[in-house]
C-alpha cells in the first residue's frame, strides 16, 4: 500500500510541459501514436544504442575495439534501417555485411521516401530479399547460408554485429539435416494454424535449426558477437525474438515434445523431424556445447514496446495531456481486451459503489489480458487521483498483441477490430461518449490491410447507424477494415503507411476530464 501512495503522490506533482494546444483530442491521439512509432524507428534505436568513441564502439556500456575488424549480419523486417544507421556510425571499420530482409522492402521504402532506411550505393552490406508473405523460402535459405558462411569465416580478432528484429525467424531458415525447408515450414505452419503461441513456435523452430537458439553465435565463435535486438514479443525474451540466433539456449527436448503433443502433431511429424529431435544429444551438438559460448556474446534489446510507450507518454505530456502507462504486455482474446478497456473507461468516470464494483471486475479480467495486478492497482490509483484532481485529459497508454479468433471472411486486423469493439463498449456506457480509443500496429500494417489501426469514440454507434452501417454484422465477419473504410469516408482509419519498424501494437484510451473535476 505504501508503494501505491508514493506513486499517487508523484501523479499529484505532475505538470504538463506546455499548455495544451488547440488541436482536437483525435488529432492529439494520432500525434501521440506517431511519436510512439518515431521513438522506435530502426535508425533511431541503433543511433541511441551505438556510441562511437574514436576507434572504440560502446554498446550498453561495453567497449569494443575497432581495428577494421567489423562484420555485420542482420535478419528481420526492420534490419535494413538498422544496418543503414550502423554503417553510418561504424562504416569506416566495416569489412563486409549481409542482411536478410523481406521481399520487396527496398522498393517499398523507396516508394515511401524512407531514404534514411536504405543503404548507400557504396555500401559494404549486401541486401538479400526473401521470405515472401513472412514464410521461409529458398531465397531466405540462401541468405541464411551466406550469413552462416560469413559467421564461420570469423576469427578471434573479429567483431560481429548482429541486427535482429521481428520476422527474423522466417528470414533465417537453416533446417538441421535431413529436415528440409519444406518439412520445417510445414511443421511451423501446422503449429501456427493450430493456435500455437509465438513462444511455442519459436521453441520448436530452435530445435530444428542450425542457426537459431544460439547457432549463429556458435558459428561465429571465437569472434566477439554483439546482438542488437528490436523486440516484437511481449516481455522482450531475447532467446525467442527471431528464435534467438545469438542467444545460447539449451533445447529441452521434453518442452519441444510437450508443445508438439499439445497440438497433436507428434504422430504425424515427418521422419526427418523425429530423427533430428531424437538425436539432439548427438556428438555434433554436444561438441558444440563444450565451447565457452556465453563469454563472447553481448545481446541487448534496443527497441521495444515499452520504449514506444515512453515516447508516446512524452508526447502526450508535451501536448498537455496527463500520461499514464499501464503495460506493454496486453494480450489474450480481443473480446476480453475490449471489455477490459471498456471497464477502465467506465472506472475513470465512476465513483462510490460503482467504482468498487468496476475495480473488482478489472482486477479479475487483468490476468486474462496479461496485465499484472500490481501494475493494474497503480493505474487504478492514478485514475482515481486524476478524476479528483485533473482538469486535463488523461492519456492511458498500453501495448502488446491481443489475438483474434477469425471466424469471418472479411478484411480487417486486430487493431481495427479492437478499436471497433472498444468503440462499442464506449458507446454503450452512459455519459462516456467523449472518451476516445486508438489502436495501431507500430509496423503500420494491421493484418492484410493498408491501415495500421483506427481511432474512435463513444459516438461510433450512432455515427455508424446514421450511415446505415451495422457494427455487429461487420464484427461477425471480421470485417473491421471495410467498416472503417466506409465510416465517415475512412476518416477514423490510421494510415501512416509502412513504418519500417515493429514493436507490436499501441493502445491509447483518452479520457477527457470529468465535468466535476473541471
Ligand atoms: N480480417 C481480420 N480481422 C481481424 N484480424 C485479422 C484479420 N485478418 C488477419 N487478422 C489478424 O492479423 C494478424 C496478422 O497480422 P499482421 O500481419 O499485422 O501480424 P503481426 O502479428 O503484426 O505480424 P508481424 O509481427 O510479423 O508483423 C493475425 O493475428 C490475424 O489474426
Ligand atoms: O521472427 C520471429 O520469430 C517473430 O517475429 C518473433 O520475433
Amino acid at each position: 500500500m505504501a508503494r501505491v501512495l508514493t506513486l499517487s503522490r508523484s501523479v499529484l506533482h505532475w505538470s504538463p510541459l506546455r499548455v495544451r494546444s488547440m488541436c482536437s483530442l483525435e488529432e492529439q491521439a494520432r500525434a501521440i501514436f506517431a511519436a510512439a512509432v518515431e521513438g522506435v524507428q530502426p535508425d533511431s534505436v541503433v543511433h541511441r544504442a551505438l556510441q562511437r568513441r574514436g576507434d572504440e564502439l560502446v554498446v550498453a556500456e561495453h567497449c569494443f575495439e575497432l581495428r577494421h575488424n567489423l562484420h555485420l549480419v542482420g535478419f528481420g523486417k526492420a534490419v535494413l534501417g538498422m544496418a543503414a544507421e550502423a554503417e553510418r556510425i561504424v562504416g569506416d571499420h566495416l569489412i563486409q555485411g549481409i542482411v536478410s530482409v523481406p521481399h520487396g522492402i527496398q522498393e517499398t521504402l523507396q516508394r515511401h521516401r524512407k531514404l534514411n532506411m536504405l543503404l548507400d550505393a557504396s555500401s559494404k552490406i549486401k541486401v538479400m530479399e526473401g521470405a515472401k508473405h513472412n514464410l521461409p523460402d529458398t531465397d531466405a535459405q540462401r541468405s541464411a547460408e551466406s550469413i552462416w558462411e560469413l559467421a564461420c569465416s570469423l576469427t578471434e580478432k573479429d567483431l560481429l554485429l548482429v541486427l535482429i528484429s521481428g520476422g527474423g525467424s522466417a528470414l533465417l531458415p537453416a533446417p538441421v539435416p535431413p529436415v528440409t525447408l519444406h518439412e520445417k515450414q510445414e511443421v511451423t505452419r501446422r503449429l501456427a494454424a493450430a493456435g500455437a503461441t509465438i513462444q511455442e513456435l519459436n521453441t520448436v523452430r530452435r530445435a530444428l535449426s542450425l542457426l537459431k537458439g544460439g547457432g549463429l553465435a556458435r558459428c561465429a565463435y571465437p569472434a566477439q558477437v554483439v546482438g542488437l535486438i528490436l523486440s516484437d514479443i511481449i516481455g522482450d525474451p531475447v532467446d525467442l525474438i527471431a528464435s534467438g540466433p545469438t542467444v545460447w539456449s539449451e533445447t529441452s527436448l521434453e518442452t519441444v515434445w510437450t508443445i508438439l503433443n499439445r497440438y497433436n502433431l507428434s504422430d504425424t511429424l515427418p521422419l526427418s523431424v523425429k530423427e533430428v529431435l531424437n538425436q539432439a544429444d548427438s556428438q555434433q551438438r554436444s561438441s558444440l556445447k563444450e565451447q565457452p559460448q556465453q563469454i563472447n556474446i553481448l545481446n541487448t534489446v534496443i527497441g521495444s514496446n515499452a520504449i514506444a510507450l515512453k515516447c508516446a507518454s512524452r508526447k502526450a505530456q508535451e501536448l498537455g495531456l496527463r500520461p499514464v502507462i499501464l503495460s506493454p504486455g496486453v494480450c489474450g482474446n480481443i473480446q476480453a481486451v475490449a471489455q477490459f478497456y471498456g471497464l477502465l473507461s467506465r472506472f475513470a468516470c465512476s465513483s462510490g459503489k460503482e467504482s468498487t464494483e468496476l475495480r473488482d471486475q478489472i482486477l479479475k479480467l487483468g490476468t486474462e489480458v496479461g496485465v499484472g495486478s500490481w501494475e493494474l492497482c497503480c493505474t487504478l490509483k492514478e485514475l482515481e487521483v486524476v478524476q479528483q484532481e485533473s482538469w486535463h485529459a488523461t492519456c492511458l497508454l498500453a501495448g502488446g498483441e491481443p489475438t483474434v479468433h477469425l471466424l469471418g471472411k472479411g478484411r480487417g486486423g486486430r487493431n481495427q477490430e479492437l478499436a471497433l469493439r472498444v468503440g462499442l463498449e464506449l458507446s454503450r456506457a452512459k455519459e462516456r461518449s467523449r472518451n476516445m480509443f486508438l489502436s495501431g500496429g507500430t509496423d503500420g500494417q494491421d493484418g492484410p490491410t493498408e491501415a495500421a489501426g483506427a481511432v474512435c469514440d463513444g459516438n461510433i454507434e450512432s455515427e455508424a447507424k446514421s450511415q446505415g452501417l451495422d457494427i455487429d454484422g461487420f464484427l461477425q465477419n471480421n470485417d473491421s477494415f471495410t467498416f472503417f473504410s466506409s465510416l465517415s469516408k475512412g476518416q477514423r482509419l490510421l494510415l501512416p503507411g509502412l513504418t519500417g519498424t515493429n514493436v507490436m501494437d499501441v493502445h491509447m484510451l483518452i479520457l477527457p476530464p470529468t465535468p466535476s473535476a473541471q
